[in-house]
């Protein structure tokens, strides 16, 4: 059995890691008290709140956090026809956090995620985890069976070539999850009792050329690398599709970075999620994409950008294209995902125009 951690008189941190480099990206449909037990790890740091569903209810945020909150009518008035690709009633909506933010890194929670302990009983601080994944190298051209060799303790192993021994910088820290495991719908339906009792101490980097199920729950990432194709697609109200979006975006992001030379790390940090959501609902949301993926897995594992695409952006665009060429076919919703992933880098860039020096660095 395993139960959250007790943060009471833990002390705040200060001077945490990347205090001004870093946001918190929370998307909400309930209330924000799962913050009380986060303070000692996450005050410091501002929060983006993304209010989903009925604009006109009050989100109470606990005192002494610094934050910014946006509901749909903010999202439609900053964003105006270009809100059109920000799903509504559904948790994809956290990605306007991610462009709207200004930061360099972001960390994403929801807001039934508790802090977990680890095997000795101790809180983890998992965003402190998040960042030293980040900030450390990633090694997905070839496999360290030590798993993480940049780790305290850890090093590459014999064999391992030195040519490739430097790494590269990672893009995606992906944590995971003590208690409610992130089950599909049918495997939910199936194993209801089933709790993650399970702490792996490890991170891994996804080798290159392998896809994996990015979960959203427990997520950071560097903008400046990966960013822009942090989008988690066409969800929720009026979509035929729920419970895809962390999914979408992980397939774009993990081609994307293969192709920009770029780590994706999965494993350490835990969080405890404390909540499992409706199976019947889930599977409601999850039904048609439990079949297309095994269309849409393809569609990835086959694609490839060309020597042009060299920016997030341009990549893109490429992905959205190809999306619409091979996937529409599918489905007509591939269609408008396809046009949808083009209004939400025409929003990004608008809301993050280049900096006059990076601008002059690529001319
Ligand atoms: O319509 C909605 C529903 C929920 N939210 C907020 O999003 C997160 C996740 O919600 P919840 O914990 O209820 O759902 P899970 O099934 O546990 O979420 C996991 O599945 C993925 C579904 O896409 C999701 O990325 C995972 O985290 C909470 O903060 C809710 O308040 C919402 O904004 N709108
Ligand atoms: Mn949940």
């Amino acid at each position: 059995m395993v139960e959250p951690a007790n943060t009471v008189g833990i002390a705040v941190n200060p001077t945490p890691l990347l205090k001004d480099e870093l946001d918190i990206v929370i998307p909400t449909i309930r209330n924000l008290d799962f913050l009380e037990m986060w303070r000692p790890f996450l005050q410091p740091y501002h929060l983006i709140i993304v209010q989903d569903g009925d604009p006109s209810k009050k989100i109470h945020v606990p005192e002494g956090y610094d934050y910014e909150l946006y509901n749909r009518n903010d999202i439609n008035r900053i964003l105006g026809p270009k809100a059109s690709c920000i799903s509504f009633k559904d948790s994809a909506c956290r990605c306007f956090g991610y462009m709207v933010s200004k930061k360099k890194y972001i960390f994403t929670i929801d807001d039934d995620c508790f802090v977990a302990k680890d095997p000795s009983g101790k809180a983890v601080n998992a965003l402190e985890q998040h960042i030293k994944n980040l900030l450390c190298p990633s090694s997905p051209f070839f496999f360290n069976t030590l798993y993480d060799p940049y780790r305290e303790g850890a090093d590459f192993v014999r064999g391992y070539p030195f040519s490739l021994r430097e790494g590269v910088s990672t893009a995606v820290s992906h944590g995971l999850w003590l208690n409610i495991p992130d089950y599909d719908a049918p495997t939910q339906l199936v194993k209801p009792k089933e709790r993650n009792t399970r702490y792996v101490d490890a991170v891994m980097t996804i080798p290159k050329g392998t896809l994996f199920p990015m979960c959203g729950m427990n997520l950071a990432f560097d903008r400046d690398l990966i960013g822009p194709a942090m989008y988690f697609g066409l969800m929720g109200d009026g979509q035929p599709i729920g419970r895809y979006d962390d999914m979408w975006a992980g397939w774009c992001i993990k081609v994307i970075c293969d192709h920009l030379g770029l780590g994706v790390k999965t494993g350490l940090p835990y969080i405890y999620h404390s909540k499992a959501s409706n199976p019947f609902v889930n599977l409601k949301k999850e039904y048609k994409g439990i079949f297309w993926q095994e269309e849409i897995i393809p569609f990835f594992q086959n694609a490839k950008l060309s020597k042009e695409a060299v920016t997030v952006q341009q990549c893109y665009i490429e992905l959205s294209k190809m999306v619409k060429e091979k996937l529409s076919s599918l489905d007509p919703y591939f269609d408008k995902l396809a046009d949808a992933m083009v209004t939400w880098i025409e929003a990004w860039d608008e809301l993050n125009p280049p900096t006059a020096a990076a601008a002059n660095g690529k001319a």
